[in-house]
């Protein structure tokens, strides 16, 4: 598969914050993926350099194979961002026309439908939506672009949760259809975890981790047991959280534990849980805490 987006090594600081460090990233075309971190981890920094508004200090980036040069705006992205700058003069079919004129493969049956889907006036005024009306304008540009790369940043903030499964029923359907590539920035995972195929995990402006949603799945486990046992079974294991209690231990582990292990694990008196992806990310960032 072709990367339609190589990040190699980008470093961002605004004064003495390094926003984003050292930073790696490699999405290949037609997949879906979920950028995840809390509030202030750098993704938003890091999409901006994406996009062209922001330049790296140093580092490479390439779009499709082509390296992005300062003051580019990239033409293969549709970037949704979190805080819309629409003209709040302008009526929801004129940002709608202005969209369609930035990307090829625009769509208008599918940006018609999906205006009346949410029920939505076209002839409003951006400064007459809510929030989440206004989000959903970023949303059908998003899905109508039909760009090689289309970015969401918190795609679903302020709609309730019957139109956030929407926006993301209707994603999934139309890239079934006409795959591409997306990636969806949130601090939420519950949000994204049935939609994303493969995740990068950054914290303090770089990258923790990144994986295939099923490998993470199959490879994140919870274990309790003795301190003792727990801890010569986790031997040489990736622990990427652990709490005592007691003579007791509770271990997160993301690495492979097989059937002979397994047993193994049985006969020291240690259970195995599988652990949900929020858990494995509750894990990873904060020490267990479930991120809001
Ligand atoms: N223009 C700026 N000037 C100064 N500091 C900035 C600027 N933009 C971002 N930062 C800092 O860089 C760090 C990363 O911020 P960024 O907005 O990229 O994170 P984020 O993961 O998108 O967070 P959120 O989910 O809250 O939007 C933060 O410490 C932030 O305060």
């Amino acid at each position: 598969m072709n990367a339609i987006l190589e990040c190699t090594n980008v470093n961002k600081s605004y004064g003495k914050t390094d926003a984003v460090r050292n930073l790696g990233m490699k999405l290949e075309e037609n997949t879906i993926y979920g950028l995840l971190g809390r509030n202030g981890a750098g993704k938003t920094t890091l999409l901006n350099m994406i996009t062209g508004g922001v330049f790296p200090d140093y580092g490479d980036i390439a779009i499709a194979g082509l390296p992005l040069r300062q003051g580019d705006t990239p033409r293969d992205i549709c970037y949704v961002r979190e805080k819309n700058f629409f003209f709040g003069g302008a009526k929801v079919i004129e940002i709608l026309e202005l969209a369609s004129s930035f990307h090829k493969n625009w769509d208008w049956t599918l940006a018609n439908e999906l205006v009346r889907t949410f029920k939505l006036n076209p002839n409003k005024k951006i400064r007459q939506l809510s929030r989440g009306m206004e989000s959903l304008v970023g949303n059908i540009i998003g899905l109508a672009s039909r760009a090689p790369l289309t970015i969401y940043d918190e795609p679903v903030l302020g709609l309730d949760v019957l139109m956030r499964e929407k926006f993301y029923r209707l994603l999934v359907e139309d890239y079934a259809e006409h795959p591409r590539t997306i990636l969806l920035s949130t601090h939420l995972i519950d949000e994204i975890a049935m939609v994303v195929e493969r995740i990068y995990i950054m914290d303090a402006g770089t990258i923790l981790l990144d994986d295939d949603v099923d490998n993470i799945r199959t490879h994140s486990h919870l274990l309790k047991g003795s301190s003792e046992a727990v801890r010569a079974f986790t031997s040489g294991k990736r622990v990427i959280y652990e709490e005592n209690y007691g003579n007791g231990a509770l271990v997160a582990v993301y690495d492979e534990i097989g059937e002979a292990e397994r047993a193994q694990a049985g006969r020291l008196g240690i259970t195995i849980d599988g652990l949900p992806l929020q858990k494995f990310f509750a894990y990873l960032i904060e020490g267990g805490e479930h991120v809001e």
